[in-house]
């Protein structure tokens, strides 16, 4: 349970809901005794009646009342039973939503190195499942322990002072009866984990099926897929037929065991009924209510008890993820002014997960309103420095200062607010393109956004669809090209109007003909900005001001297009590959 501690802090702000839960379980259980009560009554009055010790009309009325008190306890216990599940489960809910709430707030401001260490799978499951199973311990759990205890003692206390003994041979049944619910719910939990986990192979090998279409038909590897696919599928049905095979025992032996004891109470009860141990014949009747009105809350204390122990595992896995600390901290509380000086001074990052060295000893400086390219082949750490601006990383060796302010000291949200960053993988919400483009600035007009597509040169591919600018994206924005998707991604950068623009060789996908009306509305916008482009391409970086070029993490070159066309290296021959490409 001491995983389980951090649900007390909820449990806490809804105490006054719990409590209020908790009273009306304990009122509804007591009216629920009412029942066999009036009914073991109702049925010594048969028998009276029939042995003439009482008069036909007293028998009546007698019965009546009876009657009444039975339907009056129905009522009240059925008005109990709801209001007692519109309170706990209603908590367990309310706990439900809050716990999301604090593992996607934990998610968010963990780091990206948080990510690339954790599987999606995972995160997925913790947020989802994990929470569900707390649930159960908030709400299913608590709810019959208080109804199992309630009942035993309201019910023991009365039925042992009606018949003692028989009311021992009564419950002997069980604790065995829970034993064996435990131990099935057990196996049940397990064969049940391993049913989910089929699935989600299943689910995901279908998923990928359909996001890698094209490639399955192109390749025609459509009837191997789906011998695959078929393999996976028979496994997982033979997985659920072991799972519904215990399942199967569940009732049964419920039903074996109740009618263990229901033998023992009319047998016993007869015998002693005979013996005159018994004064009332009802009390046999009334007993068999009891056996089956205690026999679900026994079962559940074997299920309750299973159910515990899994909201533990879940919460032990959910903790796990909230004590984890955010590698990138915000460190200084007062919001930034940032102009876009920057300033990277033997910057050396490895990458922790791969131990890689992306940077090695960089070195340069940008003023307020520079340009920047950076080149160089693939792997050889550009993408790295647009990291490390950002903050996405935290630099080891060296530092980084913007406008003179050692990054770290920098208003984390200041700095993310001023920059504009084109990713190299265009990444596209399953929405529409307005709110696409409006998400770098919710309270963007629609001139704004207009005026950021056409600066993106995306304006007149937007205006071409029926819907425009509320053209909904499929799932990665399946329906647009590369291109497009490039050009969308920049204008949701540019309608920040940052300090700072980073664009990570983000017109790999657009021809030379866009690229360079796309180069000339950025040589605009960027005016009085800091840009920093990342590119394989001498067209994006020929009018800088600066151009570096990266080899395995170290700058082999640096200068500006005049002096690096001049000088033999990688920059030159780039330049010349790509102009004889150009003029071919
Ligand atoms: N998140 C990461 N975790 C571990 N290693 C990484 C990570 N990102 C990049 N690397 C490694 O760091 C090196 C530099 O990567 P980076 O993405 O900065 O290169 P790049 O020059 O931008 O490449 P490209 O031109 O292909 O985009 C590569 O060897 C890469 O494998």
């Amino acid at each position: 349970m001491k995983e389980l501690k951090h649900i007390n802090k909820y449990f806490y702000k809804y105490r006054y809901r719990l409590l209020f839960g908790i009273l009306i379980t304990i009122c509804s259980k007591i009216f629920a005794l009412f029942m066999p009560r009036f009914l073991g009554k109702a049925i010594t009055v048969i028998s009276k009646a029939y042995k003439n010790e009482i008069t036909e009309t007293v028998f009546r009325e007698l019965l009546t009342l009876y009657i009444l008190y039975i339907i009056g306890a129905a009522i009240v216990t059925g008005i109990f039973t709801f209001l007692m599940r519109q309170t706990i489960i209603n908590v367990s809910r309310y706990i439900e939503y809050d716990l999301k709430n604090e593992v996607y707030r934990q998610y968010q401001n963990l780091s990206l190195n948080f990510y690339k260490s954790n599987r999606t799978g995972d995160l997925m499951n913790r947020i989802s499942e994990d929470v569900t199973k707390v649930r159960m311990y908030c709400g299913p759990a608590i709810m019959y322990t208080i109804n199992t205890i309630t009942l035993f003692v309201v019910a023991l206390i009365y039925m042992l002072s009606v018949a003692p003994k028989l009311t021992l041979y009564t419950v002997l049944p069980l604790p065995v009866l829970s034993f064996i619910i435990y131990k099935l719910s057990r196996i049940i939990n397990k064969r049940s984990r391993i049913v989910q986990e089929y699935l989600s192979h299943l689910s995901a090998y279908t998923q990928e099926s359909f996001s890698g279409i094209s490639v399955i038909k192109s390749y025609g590897i459509e009837a191997s897929n789906y011998d695959e696919f078929n393999t996976l599928s028979e496994t997982s049905k033979q997985k659920q037929i072991d799972l519904t095979k215990v399942q199967a025992l569940f009732f049964p032996s419920m039903i074996l065991l109740i009618g263990i004891s229901n033998i023992l109470v009319a047998y016993i009860g007869g015998m002693q009924y005979i013996n005159g141990e018994i004064e009332e014949i009802g009390t046999i009747a009334e007993f068999l209510i009891y056996v089956n009105m205690l026999t679900w809350p026994v079962a559940t204390v074997g299920w309750v008890t299973n159910l515990v122990q899994q909201a533990e595992a879940s919460q032990k896995r959910i903790n796990e993820f909230l004590k984890q600390e955010p590698e990138i901290k915000n460190l200084n509380a007062t919001p930034s002014q940032i102009d876009g000086n920057i300033v990277f001074d033997n910057v050396t990052y490895i990458y922790p997960d791969t131990n890689i060295k992306a940077l090695d000893n960089v070195s340069f400086s940008l003023k307020k309103g520079e340009t920047l390219a950076i080149l160089g082949k693939t792997g050889s750490g550009k993408s790295t420095i647009l990291d490390l601006i950002g903050r996405l990383y935290d630099v080891q060796e060296g530092h980084i200062s913007i406008d003179g302010v050692k990054i770290d000291q920098v208003h984390l949200k200041s700095l993310r607010d001023h920059i504009g960053y084109v990713p190299q993988d265009a990444f596209l919400f399953s929405d529409t393109i307005e709110n696409n483009i409006k998400f770098g600035k919710e309270d963007a007009s629609e001139e704004d956004i207009i005026t950021a597509a056409k600066n993106a040169d995306v304006h007149k591919n937007i205006k071409k669809f029926s819907k425009g600018y509320q053209t909904k994206l499929g799932e990665r924005g399946i329906t647009l090209s590369g291109g497009q998707k490039q050009r969308i991604s920049i204008a949701r950068a540019i309608i920040k109007k940052p300090e700072i623009m980073l664009f990570d060789d983000c017109l790999s996908a657009v021809d030379t003909e866009t690229e360079e009306k796309i180069l000339k509305s950025l040589r605009e916008i960027s005016k009085g900005k800091t840009t920093i482009i990342v590119s394989h391409r001498v067209s994006s970086a020929k009018d800088a001001d600066k151009i570096i070029v990266l080899e395995d993490g170290k700058i082999i070159q640096d200068g500006t297009h005049e002096t690096l066309v001049n000088t033999d290296g990688y920059y030159k021959a780039l330049y010349l590959k790509q102009l004889s490409t150009k003029e071919l």
